[in-house]
């Protein structure tokens, strides 16, 4: 079988933007992976982001588990990732956008407070220039996410001033992943090697990736095998993200995905999640829809609870298939009527929500 090729595509203005409209079209119905090279974002910035992971990683355990992320607060540190049931072998730092959309207010102040909870970034007398530079890259992501989201719109015959841009570009949710994978010359009780990550879906609108350029354990799973995305030096690898697929009525697709570990390397990673308004609805552009819309921040909570505790579940985008019947759509109802999008979610509330639904 011949392997596939993931698309690279140059976004400078020497392509027209009918062909990268067509293209990344065409890459996001086919692949939804793709790289992108001259993306306007600094060669410098991404470098100093980059030595600052580093220098994050490299803290004591005991100082990292200071910021970790909890039943309350989606954002911190971690090292117990479950992703389908099981656990990652990997350390990441989860921070997005706060509540005030400011950087500069404090991190736990009550107006920003959001869904997802509040940022725990190291202090200044820690790593002096972490929030200066991750915010910086953090704002430069979201910025080249609008770029790329106005050409996806571009392909299913709307433009930047259709409401679900607008919701993102105004008020998206995103955050921005920091991974550390170490090396890993451990097999599991099934005899099998850890995964990095195991095989999912990503459930916002994109996700912007910046690669580790040595270590190369990304794979998508494309006509029946696993196939490794091997960065380009100064690209970005884009994929499509579950709302895209609802929202193009399933002609853009989510691709599955996986990072498997390295017996030799550690790698960095930082997949920036480009995702809706809490309280955005995401409907199919068409007049003969496939799924029920969702509401982004229900989407959100549920797959949230799920990588933290045992919920039972794990919702999937399947689940609003018209055809399906699934108890989503009247658990989904019930949320929207107690949400509040300002507190942080509690684990113990969804259950209840989940269980009364
Ligand atoms: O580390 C990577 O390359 C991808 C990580 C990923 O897929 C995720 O965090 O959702
Ligand atoms: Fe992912």
């Amino acid at each position: 079988m011949v392997t596939p090729a993931f698309p690279v595509i140059d976004l400078s203005a020497a392509s027209s933007e009918s062909e990268l409209v067509e293209r990344i079209a065409e890459a996001c119905s086919e692949y939804g992976f793709f790289q992108v090279t001259s993306h306007g974002i600094d060669d410098d910035l991404i470098q100093a982001y980059q030595e600052q992971c580093e220098l994050y990683f490299a803290l004591p355990h005991e100082t990292k588990l200071q910021w970790k992320r909890n039943e309350r607060n989606a954002r911190g540190y971690f090292d117990d990732e479950l992703t389908k049931q099981r656990r990652d072998w990997k350390e990441a730092l989860d921070f997005g956008v706060p509540g005030s959309r400011k950087w500069t207010i404090a991190d736990d102040d009550p107006s920003n407070l959001c869904l997802d909870g509040w940022n725990q970034l190291p202090q200044e007398d820690v790593l002096p220039n972490f929030r200066s530079v991750v915010t910086k890259y953090f704002d430069a992501c979201a910025e080249l996410s609008d770029k790329i989201s106005i050409l996806m719109a571009k392909g299913i015959g709307q433009d930047e001033s259709t409401p679900v841009l607008k919701g993102l570009r105004e008020c998206h949710s995103s955050y921005l992943r920091s991974n550390y994978y170490p090396k890993c010359n451990e097999t599991a009780e099934d005899g099998m090697k850890p995964l990095g990550i195991s095989p999912h879906k990503d459930a916002g609108f994109l996700t912007v990736l910046l690669q580790d350029i040595d270590c190369h354990s990304l794979q998508v799973w494309k006509d029946e095998q696993w196939i490794t995305i091997v960065p380009v030096p100064g690209a970005f690898t884009i994929n499509t993200g579950d709302m895209a697929e609802v929202w193009s009525n399933g002609k853009y697709k989510a691709p599955l995905h996986r990072v498997v570990s390295d017996e030799t390397k550690e790698r960095y990673s930082a997949p920036f999640f480009y995702n809706p308004p809490y309280d955005a609805l995401i409907a199919p552009l068409s007049s003969e829809p496939i799924f029920n819309p969702v509401l982004w921040g229900y989407f959100r909570a549920v797959r949230f609870a799920g990588d933290l505790t045992n919920l039972g579940i794990e919702i999937q985008i399947e689940d609003f298939l018209r055809d399906r019947n699934s108890k989503h759509i009247e658990t989904q109802k019930l949320f929207e009527e107690q949400a509040n999008f300002k507190t942080p979610f509690s684990v113990e509330t969804f259950r209840s929500i989940l269980i009364s639904g």
